[in-house]
């Protein structure tokens, strides 16, 4: 679209230019007058003037209807001159009667629509100059206080706001004329001149139509034409003239057509009434196709036009120019024309996004985003990303398999992410709040802004979307982080880091009396998002997709119709419309990083990370283990930690994995795996495969260590012998419940536990059932002096034989839980999976 300025460089040229075509004219119509006598010479007139007009006004302004269709361009602006008929000064001799109308004058008619040639003109008038300007340039408001039904033909031009249906009433013409007045008002207040033009059209005065009115409509005639309105009515009572209008008047068998404003067809001290002099035939009703096809045309135009573009996000002078000491602020969209800014700073802290599914919370967010990231740097912002729902998420600002940029602002995005890393990602916040409040304390309570002149500390705006889903359970967790979140955004907001939570309905954070509400002033409505705002606040009723309301005063509303400065209603671009320059903009961001810059840790909770490409596998495989331990799999974390049972020299640092599924096994296996990876040197490994089925994954995993280690198999009475043995080494246990294992002395695994480790012997067990482990426990209990002990699908309340005290564990698919040391609450890990193709 054309900017402001252009669009009124363009009106100011075709005001100069329907200035010079007027002169032309009056300099052509000079020459005609005394109207000549002979024929000859009239023909020769009329021809010259056939000739003028077209060059005025050719195409749509002034081509005969019947030559137009549908396909003739638009000219360059709203036409200075219009025609109005075919003027006949002879049967045989034609030129069209035009009138001059945008950028100088009006045009009216002493007839209304109730007399079918004017209707029939009004639409050809209307046809002519919508046809003939670029869509959007124009814009017309229609009266029509008689049949109401002049211009049904242009209906669909009241969707695209073009035209929005006539006003049939006094009631509604006087709506119309204040509009008008406030468009002259506006249009004339220095440096802010329309872009657009407005028409008024007048098919027929409504009933009880007061002279006042019509004084009105005479102030607009008027002043108009510099602030870019122009009017065309119908039914204009004799008597005074509209002000710098053509008039037209309505005979029997043709109509006369008046001087122009300021340039009169007559030599000047001629005898009124002066006019053209020459019946004109009016211009007849277009063709309701060819009406169709052009409005048509420009309702996919304006649709084409209005649709936004990420582009039309991005700041024009350049990237991550921003500094965000004082804030963060970024267009998140457009609202009537305009773009609209939100940010985060102390005062608007935190955000609060609802919407139904499919109601484009993502495309908002990474519009949002983007927008973020393409104005601030890396030192100055850092983003946090995560996603509860099922499925891929972000993937925008991440690297993928082909493509290997990602946003570098993104510090860590969690994509189908549990509960608890949620959890470990406010604990991030937390541990990070907690450095800036001591940096702002060691110099002597500064604030953020200040702490920023000789540190870097960047913003940080952490993103949870799906966020009801980590309330869904009101357990201890859930309660817990709803703590968490009320101190975080209190303290975060003075600190420099936002919090936006997403989702459907009212995110779950209490009712409107919430305190915790009220940290987030800024709300932003989607389709069925209205949770978020006040009860009695409806602006966000029966909003489209593509459209939010963005409110920030917690989401007050205030009286229908008023504009509210703390509320937009927006219109956003669809971000994933080109895919292409989505991923074009994460490339020019990505190119920009500075050299140390590492890519997002990802999370992805569907997925399975894979002990072969464990960073502390891989470290050990390369020979760079820092102590022997056992990994069992990545806790869900912000880091993706490996979890891993370290096993030194310390008493009870052994494995005890518990759970019935294959799962158990194959933790087992994995940690035998990288323990004897990690072990410096050969070690001693006896495998016991006690448990039905144990005998396969037992022989594998001997044919793998046997290259390095000393393995050996042995049955129940083996195992026996090598526990009672002194001798170095790892003993690996499948199934140490089963019958035959049943039959072990209880203290003698009990000794192996407690003593085996500082004399360099570890017992990788699997238990399905707790109660065997538990029956080990000496009188004052206490687990951890045995064991670190891995669960999968045991329930918490089944363990608390084990662990004398209650303990917070729903297995679930995919998960598994780890307790390692005395006050451990237990960390959740996705275990490694078994084959290729996991993450
Ligand atoms: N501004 C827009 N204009 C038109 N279509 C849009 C716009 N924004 C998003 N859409 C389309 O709407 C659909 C839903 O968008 P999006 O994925 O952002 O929704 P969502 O609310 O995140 O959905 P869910 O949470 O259910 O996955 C998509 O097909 C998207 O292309």
């Amino acid at each position: 679209m054309a900017t402001p300025k252009a669009r009124a460089g363009r009106a100011a040229a075709l005001h100069r230019r329907a200035e010079a075509a007027a002169t032309a004219a009056a300099g052509i119509l000079d020459e005609i007058r005394p109207a000549p006598a002979d024929h000859h010479r009239q023909y020769e007139l009329a021809e010259r003037l056939r000739a003028a007009a077209e060059l005025a006004a050719s195409g749509w302004a002034g081509g005969p209807l019947e030559t137009l269709t549908a396909a003739t361009p638009p000219g360059d602006g709203p036409p200075p001159l219009v025609r109005v008929g075919s003027a006949a000064p002879l049967d045989d001799a034609r030129f069209p009667a035009l009138a001059p109308l945008f950028g100088s004058g009006h045009v009216s008619l002493d007839a209304d629509a109730s007399d079918p040639r004017v209707a029939g003109l009004l639409r050809a008038l209307l046809l002519r100059v919508f046809a003939a300007t670029p869509t959007g340039a124009l814009l017309a408001r229609a009266v029509d206080g008689g049949s109401g039904a002049a211009f049904a033909g242009y209906a669909t031009l009241a969707d695209a706001g073009l035209l929005p249906p006539p006003a049939t009433d006094l009631a509604g013409m006087r709506a119309v004329l204040a509009e008008a007045e406030q468009w002259v008002a506006a249009g004339t207040a220095r440096q802010r001149a329309h872009d657009r033009t407005l028409l008024l059209v007048v098919a027929a005065l409504p009933e009880g139509t007061t002279t006042a009115d019509l004084d009105r409509l005479a102030g607009l005639a008027e002043g108009g034409p510099r602030a870019g309105l122009h009017l065309v009515v119908a039914g204009w009572p004799d008597g005074g003239a509209l002000p710098r209008a053509t008039a037209i008047t309505v005979r029997t068998a043709y109509a006369l057509v008046g001087d122009p404003p300021g340039a009169g067809f007559s030599s000047p001290g001629a005898e009124p009434p002066g006019g053209l002099n020459s019946p004109v035939f009016l211009d007849e009703d277009p063709p309701a196709e060819l009406v169709a096809a052009v409005c048509a045309r420009l309702v996919r135009q304006i649709e084409d036009g209005s649709r936004l573009s990420l582009g039309d996000l991005l700041p024009a002078d350049g990237f991550w120019t921003g500094g965000s000491a004082d804030g963060l602020s970024t267009t998140v969209g457009d609202a009537a024309g305009r773009p609209v800014s939100l940010g985060f700073a102390e005062l608007t802290p935190h955000w609060l996004v609802s919407g139904r599914g499919q109601a484009g919370r993502s495309a908002f967010l990474t519009d949002a985003l983007f927008g973020l990231a393409a104005r601030y740097g890396p030192d100055e912002l850092a983003l946090y990303l995560a996603d509860l729902a099922d499925g891929e998420s972000f993937v925008e600002f991440l690297q993928t398999e082909r493509d290997r940029s990602w946003v570098p602002q993104v510090r860590a995005a969690g994509m189908a992410a549990d509960r608890e890393y949620v959890a470990d990602l406010f604990g991030e916040l937390e541990a990070e709040l907690r450095r800036r409040e001591e940096a702002s304390r060691r110099a002597g309570g500064q604030r953020y802004a200040e702490l920023r002149q000789h540190q870097p500390l960047p913003r940080i705006v952490c993103v949870i979307d799906n966020f009801p889903l980590v309330l869904r359970e009101r357990d201890r967790l859930a309660t817990d982080l709803l703590t968490r979140l009320d101190a975080l955004a209190r303290a975060g907001r003075s600190y420099g880091i936002h919090l936006v939570l997403a989702g459907e309905g009212d995110l779950g954070i209490g009712g409107p009396r919430d305190p915790l509400l009220g940290q987030f002033p800024v709300r932003v409505a989607l389709p069925g998002g209205s949770a978020v705002l006040e009860p009695a606040n409806d602006s966000a009723a029966g909003l489209p997709v593509g459209s939010a309301v963005v409110n920030t005063a917690g989401g007050l509303g205030g009286p229908r119709g008023a504009t509210r400065g703390h509320e937009r209603m927006i219109r956003f671009p669809d971000p994933y419309e080109d895919p292409d320059v989505l991923a074009g903009l994460r490339r020019r961001l990505w190119e920009a990083r500075g050299e140390s810059a590492a890519p997002p840790v990802v999370f992805a909770g569907y997925a399975r990370p894979l002990l072969a490409n464990d960073p502390r596998h891989r470290a050990a495989l390369a020979g760079r283990a820092h102590a022997p331990a056992a990994l069992l799999g990545r806790a869900v974390d912000v880091r993706r930690s490996t979890v891993a049972v370290p096993l030194g020299p310390g008493a009870g640092r052994n494995l005890a994995v518990l759970g019935r599924d294959e799962e158990a096994e194959r933790l087992l296996v994995t940690a035998v795996r990288s323990a004897a990876v990690a072990h410096p040197g050969a070690a001693r490994f006896v495998l016991a495969p006690l448990a039905n089925g144990s005998a396969e994954p037992a022989g594998v995993l001997a044919a793998e260590l046997a290259g390095r280690h000393r393995v050996e198999t042995v049955d129940a009475a083996g195992l026996r012998t090598a526990m009672a043995s002194d001798e170095p080494g790892y003993l690996v246990v499948f199934g140490l419940d089963v019958p035959d294992a049943e039959e072990l002395p209880p203290e003698l695994l009990r000794s192996l536990l407690l003593e085996g480790p500082p004399a360099g012997r570890h017992l990788l067990g699997w238990w399905r059932t707790p109660a065997p482990l538990a029956g080990l426990l000496g009188p004052e209990g206490e687990v951890d002096k045995l064991t670190a002990v891995a669960v999968t699908d045991v329930p918490g309340g089944r363990l608390e034989q084990l662990f004398d005290r209650p303990v917070w564990w729903r297995p679930r698919p995919g998960r598994a839980m780890l307790w390692d040391g005395p006050d451990e609450q237990g960390t959740i890990f996705v275990p490694f999976g078994a084959g290729e193709g996991s993450a």
